[in-house]
């Protein structure tokens, strides 16, 4: 693993110029031009006092003429774990607490409208280790945790709308634990929740242990700013995931995540799924994913016969923005905390969606149709062989 790369854009931006680089950034990003959007001198003077990345830039629409511009400031965060996974559970939820107001700060200085973390980003991603203790005590109540309680107070300061994935703790429901997205509206009530939904079986994602699948279906929030929901991480591998965030009206889908280089979380995918998501869904996505590794006090194999190991691997961070029609803004480096702004105007939905027709040649029925029958015990696939054509002729 080659934690030295900064990010794709630092190789690009060494290696390419002029022409070149035009051609590239047309190809890969869908624009030669990024679109930057000027960041206040005092944000990037706290950035660089507290050590993260920062950026933003503008995914506009066409003028129309019988709707005004739906202008949204979307933030996402990205960050490692503050103090070593040996420390006590509160003293470790504190530090990132503290670590993570300060880019949350700058984010509300910066007019971010709605501001999504990574998967569960106030704790390690403990569950490689396949301990229970002490890492369920990470656990909370979404209502009334630490946490919520943590970034009520910061969204109606900052008139801001937070998406937040922790690990619940459903007290209600025998204690049981859930992967969860929390979304706290800008009055710093709990609109609603998301139980993550594809849990993995691969690598050291472990996760099946503490949690199972989510039971709240496809919720899509509507927020003062537009309508969002949430695909937690591994749910971005399925389209039907995907799909029925769209189904149910969704503008905007953040994906929290919290995945590795290795074949577990595939590094080479990261920059496809989200963005193939936005095309065919015709909606804005954003992928966030963790930074750094985080070792664990006591060793874990992985069932593979290779040596016990303390982490997980390199959360390889790359968070970024893709807008309905594909274009991608450039992402946040592999290995540094950042905070990533989009300027998006949620008019381009509707535009590419008219412009495209994706939706109208869906084609719903037939899948529908298909796929009772996939369901059936008795299902046969279709699958014409070359005889079955003599067959036929006989
Ligand atoms: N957090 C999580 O679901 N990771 C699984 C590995 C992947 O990213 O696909």
């Amino acid at each position: 693993m080659d934690s030295e790369t900064k990010s794709l854009e630092s190789i690009i931006n060494n290696n390419l110029t002029g022409r070149d680089l035009d051609e590239f950034n047309r190809i890969y990003y869908g624009r030669t031009n990024h679109h930057e959007v000027q960041i206040k001198d005092t944000s990037l003077v706290a950035a660089k006092e507290n050590d993260f990345e920062i950026a933003a830039y503008a995914f506009p629409a066409k003028k129309e003429h019988t709707r005004p511009p739906r202008i949204v400031k979307v933030g996402i965060i990205q960050h490692s774990i503050a103090v070593p996974t040996d420390r006590p559970i509160n003293e470790q939820k504190n530090a990132i607490f503290a670590k993570v107001k300060k880019i949350i700060d700058v984010a509300g200085q910066e007019g971010v409208n709605i501001l999504c973390f990574q998967e569960l980003w106030n704790m390690p991603f403990a569950f490689c280790t396949r301990e229970k203790q002490p890492w369920c005590e990470f656990a909370e109540s979404v209502e009334d945790g630490a946490t919520t309680r943590f970034l009520r107070e910061l969204a109606i300061k900052y008139s801001m709308v937070i998406v937040s994935s922790i690990l619940e703790r459903d007290e209600k429901h025998a204690d049981i634990l859930w992967n969860t997205a929390v979304v706290i509206s800008d009055t710093g009530n709990v609109i609603g929740k998301q139980r993550k939904n594809h849990i993995p079986r691969v690598g050291d994602f472990n996760e099946s242990n503490y949690y199972m699948e989510g039971n709240t279906g496809h919720p899509v929030f509507a927020t003062r700013y537009g309508k969002i929901a949430v695909n937690i991480c591994f749910g971005r591998h399925h389209v039907l995931n995907w799909m029925m965030f769209g189904q149910n009206g969704a503008e905007i889908v953040f994906n929290p995540s919290a995945t590795i280089a290795a074949e577990a979380g595939s590094e080479y995918m990261w920059n496809i799924e989200a963005r193939n998501a936005a095309i065919t869904n015709c909606y804005f996505t954003a992928a966030i994913n963790r930074v750094g590794y985080e070792e664990f006090p006591n060793e874990f194999t992985s069932g593979d016969g290779k040596p016990a190991h303390k982490d997980l691997g390199l959360f390889y961070g790359s968070s970024y923005f893709c807008a309905p029609d594909g274009v991608r803004c450039p992402g946040l480096s592999r290995s540094k905390d950042g905070l990533l702004i989009s300027v998006m105007d949620l008019n381009l939905n509707r535009q590419i969606r008219d412009r495209r027709c994706y939706y109208m040649t869906q084609r719903l029925d037939m899948y529908v149709r298909s796929l009772s029958r996939v369901l059936e015990l008795e299902f046969k696939p279709q699958v014409v062989h070359e005889n079955d054509k003599c067959k036929d002729k006989e």
